[in-house]
C-alpha cells in the first residue's frame, strides 16, 4: 500500500469498494460481561469513550481496509488481536517486543503499532515510522513512548486507563501477606527439601499500617482492600485525595516513609519519581518495615536497597519492575542486565515477579478489547477520546442517509490563523459540523462536510496538505 493511502482517498470513482459502506460489530458479547467465572470471559466496566459507532452509523474509510498494517508485539491479547483482524486490518502479532534495530525496520511499514510496557517508542525509532498513525499501549504506563514527539508528528497515542489496576493491587495483597509471614523464603526451602518451621520475624498484617505512594487507580483499589483486611491505610500523593474508607493523607512522603510497616509505591515513570525511593528514603522507614515496588524500576535505587536489606532495616522487599527488564520469556535476569542482579537475587524475604502486576486473564482480555476498540475508532473514525497526547475530539456518527459527506481531520500546529485558513478551503462545501481542540502546541479538527462528489476529495485534500501549519490531513468517506 502506497504510503498516503491511510490520508489520500482511493477508492474508485463511483465510490463503491463496498467497504465505505458496511457496518462492522465489533464490540464483545455483553451477555457475558458480568461474568466472574474463570471460566468465562470477563470484560471492563465500560470505558468512557462510547466504542465504535453502533448499527445506524455509516463506517468510514478512505482505503481499503485489508490495506491497513498494523503490528502488534509483546503477546497483545487475543480479544484484542480479533477486533482488529475482524476490521479486514493486515495483524502480525509477535509475543515479543523487538530490539531498537529491529523495531526501526518492521516500523517503516505499519499504519498502527500495538504494544505493552516493554517496546521503547523513543523519538529515534517514531522518526522511522513515516506511514504510522497510531500507538495502542495495551497496558497503563506510557512513559516508553515519547507522547510529545508522536503528538507533534500526528501519531496519537491510547492506553487503558484502569483495566489492570484491580490486578496489580490484589498482587500487592499476595505479597504484603507473603513478606509477613516469609513464605517465599520458607516455599523457597520445602522446594529445597529443608523442613524449618519458625515464627520469629512473622507477623500478621492486621493492625499494621500500609503506606501508598501514590494514590491513582491502583493505590485506591489496595486501599479498600487492605483495610478489609484490618490494616491502618495511609497515603501520600502529589494532589489531594478524598480518601476511601478510613484511609488518611499524609503531607509528605517522609511523614508516609515514617509512619509506615508497608511502603508501597504506585507512581508513574516521571522525571519527579526517578530514584524517588533511594538511601535517604529508606533510611526513614521503620526499622524492619516492607517496601514493595509495582510501578517503575526507576522509581527505587536497588543498590541502595540491598544494601538496607543486608542491614536488616528493611526486612523484606517485593520488586515486580526493574530499570532493565529482558524483552521476553526465557531470556536471563542477571548482572549484564543489571548490574546489581546477581546480589539482589541472593537476599532472603525478597519476591522478585517479572512485571506480572497486571497480567491477569482478566485484566489482558479487557485492555484487549479497550485498546483495540480505540484504535478502530482513530483509523475508521478519527476519533481521539481517551487518547493520552492528543486533544480529544469527536463528532457524532454519519449515518447512511448522508452518503456524499466526508470527514475531515486536520492535525496542526497550534498557531494563529489556521482555522480562518482550513474553513475558506472547507468554505466551498456545507460544513455540517466541526469540533476543534488543541493540547500544548498540536491541535485537531474535525469538521463533516456534505455535498463533496468522490472527485473532489483529492483537491480538498490537496489544499489542506499545502497549508503551512499542516501535521496530518486525512479525509475519511
Ligand atoms: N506492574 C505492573 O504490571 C503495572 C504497573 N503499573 C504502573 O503503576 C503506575 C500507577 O498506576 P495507576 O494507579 O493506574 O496510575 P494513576 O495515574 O491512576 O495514579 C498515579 C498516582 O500517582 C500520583 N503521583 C504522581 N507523581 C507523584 C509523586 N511524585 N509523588 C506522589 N504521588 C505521585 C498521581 O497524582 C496519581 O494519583 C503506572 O503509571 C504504571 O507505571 C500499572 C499497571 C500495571
Ligand atoms: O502488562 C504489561 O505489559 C504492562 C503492565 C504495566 O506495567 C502497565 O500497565 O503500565
Amino acid at each position: 500500500m502506497p504510503t498516503a493511502a491511510l490520508n489520500i482517498p482511493e477508492r474508485p470513482a463511483n465510490g463503491d469498494n463496498g467497504l465505505s459502506r458496511t457496518v462492522s460489530n465489533s464490540r464483545h458479547d455483553p451477555a457475558n460481561s458480568l461474568s466472574t467465572s474463570p471460566q468465562l470471559s470477563f470484560h471492563s466496566p465500560q470505558a468512557s469513550y462510547a466504542g465504535p459507532p453502533k448499527v445506524s452509523a455509516k463506517q468510514l474509510r478512505p482505503f481499503q481496509s485489508q490495506d491497513v498494517k498494523i503490528l502488534l508485539l509483546e503477546n497483545v491479547n487475543l480479544a484484542g488481536q480479533e477486533i482488529l483482524k475482524k476490521q479486514g486490518y493486515q495483524v502480525e502479532a509477535l509475543k515479543s517486543s523487538l530490539p531498537e534495530d529491529q523495531l526501526i525496520e518492521k516500523i517503516q511499514d505499519v499504519n498502527v503499532i500495538g504494544i505493552r510496557s516493554k517496546t521503547q517508542l523513543s523519538a529515534n525509532v517514531l522518526k522511522h515510522a513515516k506511514n504510522l498513525i497510531v500507538i495502542g499501549c495495551f497496558c497503563i504506563g506510557t512513559n516508553q513512548v515519547d507522547l510529545q514527539y508522536a503528538a507533534e508528528n500526528g501519531i496519537a497515542v491510547f492506553n487503558s486507563p484502569f483495566s489492570n489496576s484491580r490486578s496489580v493491587a490484589e498482587l500487592m495483597i499476595g505479597e504484603i501477606i507473603t513478606l509477613a509471614r516469609q513464605m517465599a523464603d520458607r516455599s523457597m526451602e520445602m522446594h529445597n527439601g529443608v523442613w524449618n518451621k519458625v515464627s520469629n520475624g512473622c507477623w500478621e498484617v492486621r493492625g499494621k499500617t500500609l503506606g501508598i505512594v501514590g494514590y491513582g487507580h491502583v493505590g485506591a483499589q489496595l486501599s479498600v482492600l487492605a483495610e478489609a483486611m484490618g490494616m491502618r491505610v495511609i497515603y501520600y500523593d502529589v494532589i489531594n485525595l478524598m480518601g476511601l474508607g478510613t484511609a488518611q493523607q499524609v503531607p509528605n512522603l517522609e511523614a508516609l516513609l515514617s509512619g509506615a510497616d508497608f511502603v508501597t509505591l504506585h507512581v508513574p515513570e516521571i522525571e519527579e519519581t526517578k530514584n524517588m525511593i533511594g538511601e535517604k528514603e529508606l533510611s526513614q522507614m521503620r526499622n524492619g518495615a516492607y517496601l514493595l515496588n509495582a510501578s517503575r524500576g526507576s522509581v527505587v535505587d536497588i543498590a541502595a536497597l540491598i544494601a538496607a536489606m543486608k542491614s536488616g532495616k528493611i526486612a523484606g522487599a517485593a520488586l515486580d519492575v526493574y530499570p532493565n527488564e529482558p524483552g521476553k520469556n526465557g531470556e536471563h535476569f542477571n548482572s549484564q542486565l543489571n548490574a546489581w542482579g546477581e546480589e539482589l537475587r541472593s537476599l532472603k524475604n525478597l519476591i522478585l515477579t517479572p512485571h506480572i502486576g497486571g497480567s491477569t486473564e482478566e485484566a489482558q482480555s479487557a485492555i484487549g478489547v479497550e485498546v483495540a476498540d480505540a484504535l478502530v475508532n482513530y483509523v475508521n473514525f478519527g476519533t481521539t477520546t481517551g487518547a493520552v497526547n492528543m486533544p480529544e475530539v469527536t463528532l457524532r456518527s454519519l449515518t447512511l442517509d448522508e452518503p456524499n459527506h466526508v470527514r475531515v481531520i486536520y492535525i496542526h500546529r497550534n498557531v494563529p490563523g489556521v482555522l480562518r485558513r482550513v474553513n475558506e478551503i472547507l468554505g466551498d462545501h456545507n460544513v455540517d459540523k466541526q469540533m476543534t481542540d488543541s493540547r500544548g502546541e498540536v491541535a485537531y479538527l474535525m469538521a463533516d462536510i456534505s455535498n463533496v462528489n468522490v472527485s473532489e476529495i483529492k483537491d480538498l485534500y490537496q489544499s489542506l496538505e499545502d497549508l503551512g501549519s499542516r501535521i496530518r490531513t486525512r479525509v475519511l468517506y
